[in-house]
């Protein structure tokens, strides 16, 4: 199955830069999905940089509520108008920066699903709780609170340890996860679980990115760092799985 290369800037990026990065990435790569979340601020301009690509921009959270009096939050439908097609949610800067709880996330969730966004939900341990083997336990109950019934979209497992810390999960570690994922998935979601992509996520690299590519159940990658860099987006996207 073709693999989803999903890049998530932070808060990092320039309207200054985009016209460069848009014309490296307008070069693409066949066969694989390419999603780029810049800030808000970021994402109508950086659709018009791309102009007729085939690649897909994002947001990197929205808000739970359709609208009202929220002061600097903002709705999955004013995404959707601006052109995103995906939105990040729970990513672990997000539940730790923000407080934000599984059942925010699973509320965000069912919003950006009503505005027509695809969610792309993130779990991951912590490194204590990998210490006290809580990983899945940990791992399972993010999915069964975030997920709302009948979800559609995309999750990315992402061990909170290995994000920008140059360390990642040895292959059978991120195979064991995506399995033990993929589990859960079906549990909750029935038949609609068994498709579902699980992108990994954490430290992921052009050095890398061919061996975690390759591992069984891994559906793509969701870089931070190495994303803000067209050449080695690119890099990593080459190293993806073809359709
Ligand atoms: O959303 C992306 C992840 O947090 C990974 O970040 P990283 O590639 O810089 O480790």
């Amino acid at each position: 199955m073709r693999q989803m290369i999903a890049g998530n800037w932070k808060m990092n990026g320039t309207l200054a830069g985009l016209s460069a990065y848009a014309s490296a990435l307008r070069q693409g790569v066949e066969g694989v999905d390419l999603l780029v979340c810049p800030p808000f601020p970021l994402i109508r301009p950086l659709i018009e940089a791309l102009g007729d690509a085939s690649i897909w921009v994002g947001a990197q959270d929205c808000d739970a509520k359709r609208s009202g009096p929220h002061t600097g939050d903002v709705s999955a439908d004013l995404l959707a108008e601006l052109g995103a097609r995906h939105v990040i949610l729970g990513h672990s800067e997000r539940r730790a920066d923000h407080g934000e709880s599984s059942t925010l996330v699973r509320d965000k969730a069912r919003a950006a699903s009503a505005a027509g966004l695809v969610p792309v939900i993130c779990v991951g341990e912590t490194e204590a709780e990998r210490d006290a083997h809580e990983t899945e336990t940990v791992v399972r109950a993010q999915l069964a609170g975030s997920l709302p019934d009948g979800f559609s979209g995309l999750i990315a497992y992402e061990p909170v340890w290995a994000i920008g810390s140059g360390k990642t999960p040895s292959e059978d570690e991120v195979e064991a996860m995506h399995r033990a994922i993929r589990a859960s998935l079906k549990k909750q979601l029935g038949e609609a679980g068994e498709a579902m992509p699980i992108l990994y996520g954490g430290s992921v690299k052009p050095a890398n990115a061919e061996t975690l590519m390759r591992i069984p159940e891994v559906g793509g990658a969701l870089v931070g760092g190495a994303s803000l860099k067209a050449e080695d987006f690119l890099a990593i996207a080459s190293a993806a799985v073809r359709d």
